[in-house]
C-alpha cells in the first residue's frame, strides 16, 4: 500500500518565512522548502498523512493567519492535499539544492553529484522523512559554531548530538575534525536516516554510534561522559532535558544549544546556570538563536 503525505502549501510575505519554518516544524512537518515567487514566499511542508487529520491542518491555517496578524502583514494563502510517498520525495527533492554553510561546508543532496571544484568539506545528506536539511536557521547556527570549534580548537573528542534528525551535525562535526559521535533521537525514521547517511559519506558505524532515544540512552551508551554536547531541539524540550545533561558531562564539556527562539533565551541560559553551564556566546539568525556553552567550573577550554 502507498504510505499517503500531506503537502501544505502557504504563499506569504517574506517576513513571515523563519514563524512558519518554525509553525511547520511544530506541527510535525519533517521536509520542508522555499521558494521565492516574485515578492511573496512559496513554503512547502510534508507529513505523512496518519500524523495530522484535515481539523488539525484547518486549525494550523487559523494559527498562521493570526501570525500574520500579530506581525502586521497580508494574511498567507495556506492549502493542503494528499501526494503519495514517491510524490513526496520528488516534490520536495526538487527544490533543495547543495548549499553552502558557514565558511568551510558545502551541504549536497545525496541526489546531486558534489562539484568538484569546490575547496569546502562536502557533507552529502538523504535526510528521508528526518528533519535536517541544513535549510533551517537553526541548524546552520549549529554547524557554524561546530566548524568554529574545530577551526579554532583542538580536533578530536567524543560528541553527543541528541535529536539527531538526519545525523547532519554528528557527521559534519566528524568530518571537521571529531574523533567520535554518539547519536540518538526520539523517532525511529530519524534514526533510520542518520545511519543511511553516515554510509553516504563514507563515515565508520564504529565512528558513528546511532541509537533511538535521548540523554538516558547516551549515558548508557557511553558512561564516561562526552567533550562536546550538541541539541537542536525547541527550548521546550531543551529545559527538560538540562537537568540531565550533567550526567553525560565531564568538567571540560562544551555545548552547542538551538532550537531557541530568541524570547526563550534567558529561561534556558537561567536554567543552565542553575545546573552548572556558562553561557559563552549567543548567535543570533532571525529569531532563532544558538548557546554555545561551557561547564561552570573552568574559565576557559
Ligand atoms: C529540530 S530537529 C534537529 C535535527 C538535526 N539535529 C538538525 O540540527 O537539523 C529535532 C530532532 O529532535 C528529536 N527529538 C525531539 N525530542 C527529543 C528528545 N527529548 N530527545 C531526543 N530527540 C528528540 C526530533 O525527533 C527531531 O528529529
Amino acid at each position: 500500500m502507498t504510505n499517503s503525505w500531506w503537502e501544505i502549501k502557504i504563499s506569504c510575505d517574506p517576513t513571515l518565512e523563519e514563524l512558519l519554518f518554525w509553525r511547520l516544524d511544530e506541527f510535525g512537518c519533517q521536509g520542508m522548502v522555499t521558494e521565492q515567487k516574485e515578492e511573496l514566499r512559496l513554503i512547502r511542508g510534508y507529513l505523512p498523512q496518519v500524523r495530522a487529520h484535515p481539523l488539525d491542518l484547518a486549525a494550523l491555517s487559523l494559527w498562521i493567519e493570526q501570525d500574520a496578524v500579530t506581525m502586521g502583514v497580508e494574511e498567507p494563502k495556506t492549502s493542503w492535499h494528499l501526494i503519495d510517498e514517491q510524490d513526496w520525495a520528488s516534490s520536495w527533492k526538487k527544490y533543495w539544492h547543495p548549499q553552502e554553510i558557514g565558511d568551510r561546508l558545502l551541504v549536497c543532496p545525496a541526489w546531486l553529484s558534489p562539484p568538484n571544484d569546490t575547496e569546502r568539506v562536502v557533507l552529502r545528506l538523504d535526510p528521508g522523512v528526518a528533519f535536517g536539511t541544513g535549510v533551517h536557521p537553526t541548524t546552520q547556527l549549529c554547524l557554524e559554531s561546530v566548524e568554529m570549534r574545530y577551526s579554532m580548537g583542538k580536533k578530536g573528542g567524543i560528541i553527543a548530538d541528541i535529536g539527531c534528525g538526519s545525523g547532519i551535525l554528528s557527521i559534519a562535526a566528524l568530518l571537521f575534525g571529531a574523533e567520535k559521535a554518539y547519536a540518538v533521537d526520539t523517532d525511529p525514521l530519524a534514526v533510520r536516516a542518520t545511519r543511511s547517511n553516515r554510509q553516504l559519506n563514507r563515515v565508520k558505524s564504529e565512528q558513528l554510534l546511532v541509537e533511538q532515544g535521548s540523554v538516558k540512552r547516551l549515558a548508557s551508551m557511553y558512561p564516561k561522559g562526552f567533550d562536546g554536547i550538541i541539541c537542536n531541539i525547541l527550548a521546550e524540550v531543551i529545559l527538560d532535558l538540562i537537568p540531565e545533561f550533567s550526567a553525560i558531562a565531564l568538567p571540560h564539556t562544551w555545548g552547542i544549544l538551538s532550537g531557541i527562539l530568541m524570547e526563550k533565551a534567558q529561561p534556558i541560559a537561567d536554567s543552565l546556570e542553575k545546573h552548572g553551564w556558562k553561557v559563552g556566546t549567543l548567535w543570533r539568525r532571525k529569531e532563532w538563536c544558538c548557546l554555545n556553552i561551557r561547564r561552570q567550573e573552568l574559565d576557559d577550554d
